[in-house]
């Protein structure tokens, strides 16, 4: 390779789906050994032409060169020998497996699996700031560990060139600085990295460049520091964006959500996952739980929901007129019968089913409701009216209400679940990871209309790992570790920096 070479150069790519075209003649131009962002609204195209580069997807248009070389990406393996490696955002280790035998599984081909390979690993592990013995089972790693096991894993077999997609979503402040200390160290040995992210601030930070991607088709490419965010925002909307909102409070007297005492355990151990676990949400507040991933947020919510059963403790719900009910034996469907929203911290796993239409996802676990519902019967017209009106309030990029969930992108998916979830009139909304995926448009729509619902009266417990989101949102916010409540923090005085040390336990250990 000769230094004036591109490592990547995307030229043409069209891409079509039934009724959509994804990418349209998209042209992208990646130099060796930067850090080339890839920005764009929810639905813009940037998955596509991610997979396209990885060679999960075929394009109808176009023609790909990596390091000079026209190549052919018939499927990752293609991509793989070409030297790119792909970091998705959903880890894809196994958990039961050693940090070794998740890199060598399957590229035993390469050092074997003696000196030679356990000498490739620790050089790889060195360069990445990978600071775990080999034989650790993955299931005693952190989210950030994770990941950096997942980039040993793509430079064991090769990568030169690495795709990160949406890399900083799980982490904390402190991971994020470690994670980019980790590119740019990479980047000065003559890594490139392909960096999907919402997050402009963090593309400013590490970018060296950022292409714009709208409707498919490339806007520009800039370099960061010649833009602001805000300028960066408007390029990927095409117009200008809203002004952020001020603080504002419509907190009440009247208690929505009363748990005391919570405790699960694990199963087949005693340890508790959740310990002790009593707070309250009042009418018109939005209580925040801060927590570095596997603190015990997603039990919590989980057991509030009754997708988990609580070894000890009460759940109770109140409704508008302050009568309690307690919900603690209870289902799923009976607690979000009382009123309870949901939005899942995993949208395919508790919030669609990806193979039916928009619609009929409208229906899902509200099936004896009005609109959507007359008694036990199905109102499939009123169903499709107001999943019309969920897609134009909630901006849900779709050619229709007919297509299935699976053909929207992440960020149009997680639209549609919100807008669902606030359809209902609930008096509760259970909040995980609320904008996770979707741009920073979208995320100011989300926003607004959590706040309107909270103006109306709205209980939120929101569970998010953006911090700013939590602070911005939340009137208090209650960090959660090692499955317990530890700390109360005030959103208008509290930075994400100290938010995030209290969430690593690290200011509790120094007033220790
Ligand atoms: N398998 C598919 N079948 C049909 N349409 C698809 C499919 N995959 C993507 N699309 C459509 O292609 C367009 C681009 O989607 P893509 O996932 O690339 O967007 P994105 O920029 O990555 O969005 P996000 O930020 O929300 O993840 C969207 O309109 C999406 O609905």
């Amino acid at each position: 390779m000769t230094e004036a070479e591109p490592a990547v150069e995307l030229t043409g790519i069209t891409k079509r789906f039934p009724g959509v075209v994804a990418n349209s003649d998209v042209t992208l131009t990646v130099r060796a050994a930067e850090v080339h962002a890839v920005c764009g609204e929810n639905g813009a195209g940037k998955s596509t032409l991610m997979k396209i580069l990885y060679g999960m997807q075929q394009p109808d248009e176009g023609t790909i060169a990596v390091e000079g070389r026209p190549v052919r990406l018939r499927n990752p393996q293609d991509a793989i020998k070409a030297g790119i490696g792909m970091v998705h955002q959903h880890f894809m280790l196994a958990d039961n497996l050693t940090v070794r035998e998740n890199v060598l599984l399957g590229a035993e081909g390469l050092y074997g699996i003696g000196r030679a390979a356990t000498a490739r690993l620790d050089t790889l592990a060195e360069q990445t700031g990978l600071r775990v013995a080999p034989d650790t089972l993955v299931e005693r790693l952190g989210v950030a560990d994770r990941q950096r096991v997942e980039i040993v894993k793509v430079l064991y077999r090769g990568a030169r060139i690495i795709i990160l997609d949406e890399p900083t979503a799980v982490l904390v402040p402190q991971e994020v600085d470690a994670l980019f200390h980790t590119v740019r160290d990479m980047r000065a040995r003559g890594y490139t990295f392909l960096f999907i992210s919402h997050k402009l601030d963090e593309v400013r930070a590490i970018a060296d460049r950022v292409t714009v991607i709208r409707a498919g088709t490339t806007v520009g490419t800039v370099a960061p520091g010649t833009v602001t965010s805000r300028e960066l925002a408007e390029m990927m909307v095409g117009s200008q964006l809203p002004s952020p909102h001020t603080r504002e409070s419509a907190v009440t007297e009247r208690p929505v959500l009363r748990v005391s005492g919570l405790r699960l355990t694990e199963e087949g151990s005693r340890r508790a996952v959740l310990d002790d676990i009593s707070l309250t949400v009042h009418a018109g507040e939005v209580l925040g739980v801060a927590g570095v991933e596997g603190n015990g947020q997603t039990e919590l919510v989980e057991t509030i929901m009754g997708l988990r059963r609580a070894s000890a403790g009460n759940v109770e719900l109140l409704d508008r007129a302050g009568e309690a009910k307690d919900l603690t034996g209870c289902g799923t469907l009976a607690r979000r019968e009382a009123g309870i929203g949901f939005i899942a911290e995993d949208r395919t796993r508790h919030g669609l089913l990806l193979s039916q239409s928009l619609w009929r996802n409208r229906i899902l676990g509200y099936q004896s409701r009005r609109p959507v519902s007359r008694g036990q019967l199905l109102d499939p017209a009123a169903a499709r009216a107001d999943t019309e009106a969920i897609v134009r309030r909630y901006d849900v990029r779709t050619p229709s209400v007919e297509v299935a969930a699976a053909a929207l992108s992440g960020g149009n998916q997680q639209k549609l679940v919100v807008g669902r979830e606030l359809s209902n009139d609930p008096v509760l909304l259970i909040a995980s990871h609320p904008t996770r995926g979707v741009d920073v448009g979208a995320q100011a729509l989300i926003w607004e209309q959590l706040r309107k619902a909270r103006r109306e009266g709205l209980a939120v417990l929101l569970v998010s790992a953006d911090l700013d989101e939590l602070i911005g949102l939340s009137d208090t916010i209650r960090v959660m570790l090692r499955g317990r409540l530890v700390e109360t923090a005030d959103p208008a005085t509290v930075t994400p920096s100290e938010l995030g040390s209290a969430m690593t336990g690290a200011t509790a250990e120094e007033e220790a």
